[in-house]
């Protein structure tokens, strides 16, 4: 069983799995006459593979138990896959870096602070959404279309907070 305690997310530690999506840490610019500010170009949509097409989903998620077990780490080779929270739910993120094999070694927990999303890279391994609290609504973007897009791998993770 390999136990982990999820680290607060920051970019720089998330870099070897994606981005962070958060207007806090992105350069920006107004326009619309100064109206709107545009957080611009915050993570790398990823549509790979003939046919693909970019989807535009919700998640509504129900609420997992901490300390939260984790049988299953997925990727999806062919695209990338962003979440969102769209009323500032926290959620539980377990990552491994994109390769056939998983080193336990490379297994990385984090908690986001409810103003941050996320964007995992093609291949990256990861654990299915992990919503915290209460029920939870994402925005999610990630690739439809044909091709095998979802490989999933048994592991035996048990994640706490700090
Ligand atoms: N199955 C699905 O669309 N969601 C998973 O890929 C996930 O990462 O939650
Ligand atoms: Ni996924």
């Amino acid at each position: 069983m390999l136990n982990l305690k999820a680290q607060p997310l920051t970019p720089e530690a998330f870099e070897p799995f994606g981005d962070v999506i958060d207007s806090r840490s992105a350069n920006s610019f107004p326009i619309n006459g100064g109206r709107t500010q545009r957080y611009h170009d915050l993570a790398s949509v990823e549509i790979l593979g003939d046919g693909g097409r970019p989807l535009i989903s919700i998640f509504v998620s129900q609420p997992v138990q901490v300390p939260l077990a984790v049988d299953c780490l997925e990727r999806h080779p062919l695209g990338s896959q962003a979440f969102i929270p769209l009323h500032g739910e926290q959620f539980l993120i377990v990552v491994a870096p994109p390769g056939d094999a998983i080193d336990p070694q490379s297994v990385r927990a984090f908690i986001t602070d409810g103003h941050q999303g996320i964007n995992y890279r093609a291949g990256t391994w990861h654990a299915v959404h992990s919503v915290l609290d209460h029920e939870g609504e994402f925005l999610v973007v990630d690739r439809g279309g044909p091709g095998h897009n979802c490989d999933e791998k048994p592991v035996e993770i048990l994640v706490n907070l700090e």
